[in-house]
């Protein structure tokens, strides 16, 4: 496994940065584009480990996937049966894998998958996608780690209330939903910016889709999809992590190419720590803050605070001034990242869901290890800000999730290498 040594504090950081196009977006549109047998085109695809795993798992149905470097990738599922998926080894790396499901099961009636992996932050069931696949009409079977779906006569829209607003089963029961017969309601829906962003694919690929955004989705069915030219929307959590190291180090930065709203529950609690920043239609603009003070977060379903974003924000407490709280609810096992950061120097206690931070003075550079994409990156963030040289050790993790983030971090005047 790799590992990025990063020599720290970085006192010359700032600049602008370019952001890439979401991955929690493009996973989801590159598994609807498995509706049509027309060949789709998509923009702003970040190039990550991810992103070619799902590449892989939709060639290993027997589609054509082509991209280019530029960040477009064409889609085409021209086929009349796929082929069966027993790659463990894929479906355990990507939890969007399961994604798929949705786009088979309504278009050709059944599908069999190894069940999906992603980051170990809870036991993450997909019992919400399966109950609403059945609500559709499907027959479900579960064992020796594959799950399968099966409606010969086709999905049947209906009323789908999810016990909880999870993106993965909103994102899921939207593409069935699409090919599905009549109209399918799905309340309590997630409303994250990146169910929009599918929304909007879906629409321009013939489907009717209303609501997305809100509690309550709409789907009409309908008999067949086309091709559709999309671009994905800018990733507002690795324009968060950028935003969270300057933040870390009293800089400024400038990241661009985004949409400011998306990062409105950030944006809103760095307001309250003393920061200061401008914005435009599509960038962020960072001021220098040298003391700010420490504040309590939540993660929420959006617009909540993104869990998302937690590991980075709690990196960036442990250096504010005064005692902070982190409350996570979304994941049941997300602070893996506390004892690497405690490594560190620093102080951080724990209480159930509940992460008690008293802010320190400095941290101190030491070897640590990535457990996880959004641990690795709070690790980065912490680095930055760290008296001597960090060794994070695991950056596979990382990699899933930030597009040539070490060359983003040089650009920034960040001392960091890739061994
Ligand atoms: C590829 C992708 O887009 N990943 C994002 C997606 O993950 P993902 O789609 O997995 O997240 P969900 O919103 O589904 O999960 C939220 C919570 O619901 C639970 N749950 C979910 C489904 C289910 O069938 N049953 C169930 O109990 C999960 O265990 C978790 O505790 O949203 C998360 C929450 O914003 C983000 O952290 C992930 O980065
Ligand atoms: C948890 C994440 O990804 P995944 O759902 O793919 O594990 C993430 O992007 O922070």
């Amino acid at each position: 496994m790799a590992k990025y040594i990063i020599n720290g504090p970085c006192e010359n950081f700032g600049g602008n940065v370019k952001i890439s196009g979401s991955k929690n977006s493009a996973l989801p549109i590159m598994a609807a584009a498995l509706l049509s047998e027309e060949e789709s085109v998509l923009d702003n695809v970040p190039h990550l480990s991810d992103t070619d795993v799902m590449a892989e798992i939709i060639k290993g149905l027997g589609c054509d996937i082509y991209r280019d470097k530029h960040g477009s990738m064409r889609i085409s599922a021209n086929i009349t049966k796929p082929k069966r998926l027993r790659d463990y080894s894929l479906f355990s790396k990507l939890r969007a894998s399961v994604l798929v499901m949705s786009p088979c099961l309504a278009r050709f009636g059944n599908v069999r998958i190894p069940l999906p992996g992603g980051c170990k932050i809870g036991a993450r069931p997909i019992d919400l996608h399966l109950k609403g696949f059945a609500a559709m009409g499907a027959k479900i079977k579960q064992g020796h780690g594959f799950v399968e779906a099966s409606a010969k006569n086709g999905l049947v829209g209906t009323r789908i209330y999810l016990d909880f607003p999870s993106v993965g089963a909103t994102e899921n029961l939207m593409i069935a939903a699409c090919l599905a017969n009549g109209t399918t309601t799905i309340e309590n829906a997630a409303n994250e910016p990146e169910i929009i962003d599918l929304a909007d694919f879906l629409c321009g690929m013939g489907g009717s889709v209303t609501g997305a955004g809100s509690d309550t989705i709409i789907i009409k069915g309908t008999t067949r999809m086309h091709k559709n030219n999309h671009k994905i929307i800018p990733d507002r959590i690795e324009a968060g992590t950028f935003i969270i190291c300057a933040a870390g180090l009293g800089s400024g930065i400038k990241t661009e190419n985004i949409e400011p709203l998306h990062l409105k529950p950030l944006l809103a609690k760095l307001t309250e720590m003393g920061f200061m920043f401008e914005t435009g239609l599509d960038f962020i603009d960072l001021k220098p803050c040298q003391k700010p003070k420490s504040v309590d977060i939540k993660t929420l379903p959006y617009p909540g605070f993104p869990t998302d974003l937690q590991a980075q924000t709690m990196s960036l407490l442990s250096t504010s001034d005064g005692n902070g709280m982190v409350v996570e609810t979304i994941f049941e096992n997300r602070f893996a990242h506390i004892p690497e950061l405690c490594r560190m120097g620093a102080k951080i206690k724990t209480e159930g869901n509940a992460a008690f931070i008293e802010g320190v003075k400095r941290l101190s550079g030491a070897e640590v290890k990535a457990t996880d994409l959004r641990a690795g990156a709070a690790l980065v963030a912490a680095a930055l800000k760290a008296d001597g040289t960090s060794k994070i050790h695991d950056i596979e993790h990382i990699e899933r999730g930030y597009e040539n983030f070490v060359e983003k971090l040089k650009n920034l005047g960040v001392d960091i290498k890739k061994e």
